[in-house]
């Protein structure tokens, strides 16, 4: 399997160089150049298979022969079996055709560890038999830098470097990355917001000089195998509820348009889904998108569901990229212009966007009400994020008949606040976490400057 940039200028990688690079060296994101396609009775004969076993059937098209299929059945099996539930995944039914599916049992009680706990496993294994190093820098708005951290630290072969914006995420959020003391592990708060982290982190792919010699690589979900293993849960949940023989519906909370991007993906590999409903925050640049072609920023808010606290949502280039038909250079210059003005997509190519995706945006106080009212009908306890995602799926879901899934992408744990807003009681930590506010923290808070950071980084980073 080939991968190629959305910007055309890279050159064309297989699986193991991509999971190593990253971000692709013209500034674009690679993309399989073409997709592995399931007929309808191939993903029927999945169904009860536990959820490793449907994971490898997923993703070993995508990893092709860069990785021994038998090593790659080990590190799938180890990934999910460190879940805390039985069924990796589960889902609950709200009621009716509503239904909720569980992404948070991993060890950091947030999706992200669907991907990152294979990530880690994957890129150590690739290094260790290439005897590379890798530095990695990512950034954060609160639930892919306490996964990344877990998934990376007990690897001899990378240093791990996370940015998150100082005092805008969860206490809870925070504790999880900043209390693993690993000797390769540096958490960096800095003085600006998620997109500020992101920009530094891509701008640091564009010029590695201040690494010397070393290379860096992406946790975030700039990097392809993110968004590979994160396929896999669209199947598992359309199979539980009847699929491939009926069609399912989505809703999924977005921010980076990674999650969503991969439910996109998932359609175009012959999982049946009607719908795909876009929920976003306050900041809603990509709800404006979809519903008015208008992809301007705006200010970044603050918000009680900081991990979407997001406007530059990388993944969407990706999309762009197909429906701009894979024209390189359309979605290079579109890209260009984006990072100084607002821009509209071309007639033609915006009213592709709105035939795949609904979408809705969600304001705070919604968002309580939300997470009231649900527990008070039903006694389950939604985090604001996934609240966000349920609110959108009742405003958009167009046929009842058809199931709606929402992605419930964190542990209500993780965000006290909106929970006590709401009039209800935050629930205890998990074991596991059980002490985490008594742990030792340890970051730095560094200014928004790109040359601060490099310089902590390249100060900071073994070299054997
Ligand atoms: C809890 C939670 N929900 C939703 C999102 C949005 O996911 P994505 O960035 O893939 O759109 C994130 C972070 O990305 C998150 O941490
Ligand atoms: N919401 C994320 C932000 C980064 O998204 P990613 O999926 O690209 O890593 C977070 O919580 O850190």
């Amino acid at each position: 399997m080939n991968y190629i940039s959305t910007r055309g200028q890279a050159p064309v990688l297989n699986f193991a160089d991509v999971l190593l690079a990253g971000l692709a060296d013209d500034g674009g994101l690679y993309v399989p150049e073409t997709l592995p396609t399931f007929s309808q009775d191939e993903i029927a004969s999945w169904a009860g298979l536990p959820y490793n076993e449907l994971a490898f059937n997923v993703i070993k098209p995508f990893v092709d022969d860069c990785i021994k299929a038998s090593d790659l059945k080990t590190m799938i099996d180890e990934t999910y079996a460190g879940f805390n539930h039985i069924g990796v995944a589960p889902m609950v039914q709200l009621g009716g055709n509503e239904w909720i599916l569980e992404l948070f049992h991993g060890p950091t009680l947030a999706f992200k560890d669907f991907a990152l706990q294979l990530l880690g496993r994957l890129m150590d294994h690739v290094l260790s038999e290439r005897g590379e190093r890798l530095v990695i820098m990512g950034a954060t708005s609160g639930d892919t830098g306490s996964a990344a951290i877990e998934g990376c630290r007990h690897s001899k072969h990378l240093d791990i470097f996370i940015m998150h914006p100082y005092n805008r995420v969860s206490e809870v959020q925070r504790r999880q990355m900043t209390t693993l003391l690993n000797d390769n592990v540096f958490n960096i708060a800095l003085e600006g917001n998620f997109d500020d982290c992101q920009e530094m982190v891509k701008d640091s792919f564009a010029d590695q000089s201040f690494l010397q010699g070393l290379k860096l690589g992406a946790v975030n979900s700039i990097n392809w195998a993110r968004i590979m293993a994160q396929i896999v849960y669209y199947f598992s949940s359309a199979l539980a509820v009847g699929g491939p023989h009926r069609e399912v519906s989505f809703s999924v909370p977005t921010g980076n348009f990674g999650d969503i991007f991969a439910g996109y993906l998932a359609k175009q590999m012959g999982l049946p889904i009607k719908q795909l409903v876009v929920a976003t925050n306050r900041n809603d640049i990509l709800h404006r998108v979809i519903s008015g072609n208008d992809m301007s920023k705006g200010t970044l808010e603050h918000t009680l569901s900081p991990s979407m606290d997001i406007m530059v949502s990388s993944n969407f280039e990706r999309l762009l990229f197909d429906v701009y038909g894979r024209d390189g250079a359309a979605i290079a210059d579109l890209m260009k212009r984006f990072k100084t003005e607002s821009v509209s997509l071309e007639s033609g190519r915006w009213e592709a966007v709105r035939e795949l995706f609904d979408s809705y945006a969600v304001d705070d106080a919604t968002t309580c009400d939300v997470i009231k009212q649900v527990y008070q009908e039903t006694g389950y306890l939604l985090d604001p994020h996934t609240a966000i995602g349920l609110k959108a799926a009742r405003e958009c879901w167009k046929d009842k008949t058809i199931p709606m899934i929402t992605l419930a992408t964190a542990h209500p744990v993780k965000f006290p606040e909106p929970i006590v807003k709401a009039g209800l009681e935050s629930p205890a930590l998990p074991a596991h976490l059980a002490d985490l506010y008594e742990r030792e923290e340890r970051f730095t808070v560094l200014p928004k400057d790109l040359a601060s950071v490099q310089a902590f980084v390249a100060s900071n980073v073994h070299r054997d």
